[in-house]
């Protein structure tokens, strides 16, 4: 197992309380999988990215443990954490293409990158790297205002994985891109994984078709927690949790009409997260939701590799 995350808790400190963005997330991701992370917006998959990584002043690591590779992650100090970043655990945020440096050509900005972690720079294995992904040497030469999106997220992952980290969070790294470069930039990332760059992955996104086609495993997760997991195939053709099967009846299908089939979202929104309710946090929107549901319902594997938070399942 290369990553093991246990009953882990972080709650964001704000004025009106503590808001419980992952309240008792447990999951593993085994050596070479790639996990995509999916879920409606605020349900915490990008607290989840930041908190194996650098947690931000508001975060706080309330309770459980991330394990990599059999080390336990000091998560919840910062300082201690340098060692780890880039090194073992790499993170793409959401919107790091728009965040590269505008004042420095890239060949610049990557050499103070590598020093400033205490790593030198290998120029060959960069430009090696670059090539794999379609990203010509002279690259290197301009400003990241002169490169497309696409070509800026490729650079983005090439920087981020150079020394080689055990585990990739990649944070809606395809959102911003139109369909052509998201499906180069999804390539991109299998093919640091077959050539051994990155061990596994964390693939966050609201898109699922696209996470069905490069993930092994898709996790759903709802406001705060864990709602399934399983093989990326029996998600998307046998999902078990209410949640999850809405969420795939909610995606829009080419080649048919509004008017034969109405786009339907879910109804009704998710809990605030500063005061859940008990039980079953999906239950207020469930359309099978029973007297049970009162109980907050435990994540139980219902068959190998497919765990399910749902007493209904
Ligand atoms: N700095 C912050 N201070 C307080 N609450 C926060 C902060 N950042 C996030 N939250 C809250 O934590 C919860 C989880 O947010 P998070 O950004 O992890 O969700 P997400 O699933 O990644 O959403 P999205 O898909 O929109 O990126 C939400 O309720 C959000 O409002």
């Amino acid at each position: 197992m290369s990553l093991q995350v246990s009953e882990l808790k972080v709650y964001y400190r704000t004025l009106k309380g503590d808001v419980r963005a992952l309240d008792g997330m447990t999951f593993g991701l085994r050596d070479g999988e790639i996990l995509g992370l999916v879920g409606e917006s605020g349900c915490g998959k990008s607290t989840l990215g930041k908190s194996l990584i650098r947690m931000d002043g508001r975060m706080r690591h309330v309770g459980g443990t991330v394990v990599l590779d059999g080390r336990e992650l000091p998560i919840g100090d910062d300082r201690a954490m340098n060692e780890v970043r880039f090194r073992e655990v790499s993170l793409i945020p959401q919107y790091a293409m728009s965040a590269l440096n505008p004042t420095r050509k890239l060949r610049r900005m990557i050499t103070e990158l590598l020093r400033s972690r205490g790593a030198t720079p290998d120029l060959e294995e960069l430009e090696r790297r670059m090539s794999q992904v379609g990203l010509p040497r002279e690259v290197l030469d301009r400003y990241p205002i002169e490169l497309s999106g696409g070509m800026k997220q490729r650079m983005v992952m090439v920087i981020s994985t150079l020394l080689d980290p055990s585990l990739l969070i990649a944070d809606e790294v395809t959102s911003a891109l139109d369909v052509s470069t998201q499906k180069a930039v999804a390539r991109a990332l299998l093919g640091f994984r077959e050539s051994g760059y990155v061990k596994s992955m964390i693939f966050v996104t609201h898109d699922l078709a696209l996470t069905h086609h490069i993930a092994d495993t898709i996790m759903v997760m709802y406001a705060g927690k864990l709602a399934e997991k399983a093989p990326a195939d029996v998600i998307v053709k046998a999902p078990r949790h209410p949640y999850t099967k809405l969420l795939l009846d909610s995606l829009p299908e080419v080649g048919v009409r509004y008017a034969d089939r109405r786009l339907e979202g879910i109804a009704g929104s998710p809990p605030s997260l500063l005061n859940p309710p008990t039980g079953c946090r999906f239950r207020d929107r469930c359309p099978i939701a029973g007297e049970q549901c009162a109980e907050e319902p435990p994540v139980a594997e219902l068959a190998p590799d497919h765990h399910v938070a749902c007493w209904k399942a």
